[in-house]
């Protein structure tokens, strides 16, 4: 098959700057690419990288497209190189959307939704929870560590019992402030630390997740298919939080997830409605049907 390409990149400033340890995203960058077929049907799908997670950049992606005839063929698409895995999740979704274009419908309770960062959690989880979150995730290691774990203790007195909350720390905390959350949590509604310590740290959070019972999520460290069969073959057994649209080809996540029994649980990069609708879709198909979502962000552009 052969499509027509037609591509624009796009900028969207956040409702509310992202405030992670990474540092503060303010604004969403990325590609919408067309594919029209010989049938002048159109495939949407969206180039949407994060390079602080190691996706290629959005210059280099622009470049890839740039260099592409204005005809393309399947065999391109599926063969987009692996260092390019937001783009290999565009085009690759382009091509998918031929044959599915519903929505997946999904509801608030099968979703995540987000806290600010810091003491504003602690007047934000109720309107959160009236619109019918049941999963909240709050991101730590931004502000200092005692200030945190108090407004913690404050937020788990709070929120309903039946609430979970994740904690994702966008490896910033360093090993023994890792194993005082790990025990500050023990017996409350967490349901996993996310990434608490650096990439390069896999040892370590190995260690603690075979330690504590609370489980650990790995984002930053699963970001690509590559990265994500290294930590499996290296043992991890924990939460995979897969972000379908900087992973690499949805057909190789695929073979993955269907060989590989992972606890997975899929999660944004805050793109727009056209990445969202593939991811979603990849999503229904592959993550944890028992854990919540990591899509809860569905308004966040101005
Ligand atoms: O996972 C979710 O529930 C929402 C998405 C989310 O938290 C993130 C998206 C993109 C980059 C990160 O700052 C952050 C994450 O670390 O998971
Ligand atoms: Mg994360």
């Amino acid at each position: 098959m052969v499509y027509q390409l037609e591509f624009d990149p796009y900028q969207k400033e956040f409702k509310q700057p992202l405030n992670t340890n990474h540092g503060i995203w303010q604004l969403r960058e990325g590609i919408v690419i067309k594919l029209i077929n010989q049938t002048e049907k159109i495939g949407y799908g969206e180039i949407a990288p994060i390079p602080w997670f190691g996706s290629e950049t959005l210059q280099q992606a622009i470049d890839f497209c740039q260099k592409l005839d204005r005809q393309i063929s399947d065999e391109l698409i599926l063969s987009i190189p692996d260092d390019l895995p937001a783009c290999q999740f565009g085009f690759e979704s382009a091509r998918e959307d031929f044959k599915n274009c519903q929505n997946v419908e999904i509801s608030n309770s099968q979703l995540a939704g987000l806290l600010p960062t810091g003491i504003s959690a602690l007047s934000t989880w109720e309107k959160l929870w009236n619109q019918g979150y049941r999963t909240l995730k709050w991101k730590i290691g931004v502000a200092d560590i005692k200030e945190e774990l108090d407004i913690f203790q404050k937020l788990i007195q709070v929120i309903p019992f039946e609430a979970k909350l994740r904690l994702d720390a966008n490896g910033g905390l360093n090993y023994r402030q890792a194993k005082t959350w790990l025990e500050t949590v023990r017996g409350t509604n967490v349901e996993f630390l996310e990434q608490p310590l650096p990439v390069n740290e896999f040892d370590a959070m190995l260690e603690l997740s075979k330690i504590y019972e609370t489980p650990i999520a790995l984002d930053e460290s699963v970001a690509n298919i590559r990265e994500l069969k290294k930590c499996y073959n290296l043992g991890w057994r924990g939460v995979f939080v897969i972000k379908p649209a900087i992973a690499g080809s949805p057909q190789k996540l695929r073979h993955f997830c269907r060989t590989n029994q992972i606890d997975a649980v899929f999660s944004s990069v805050f793109e727009t409605s056209v990445g969202r609708k593939a991811a979603l879709k990849l999503a229904s198909e592959l993550s944890n049907p028992q854990r919540a979502l990591g899509f809860g962000v569905n308004h966040w552009f101005n």
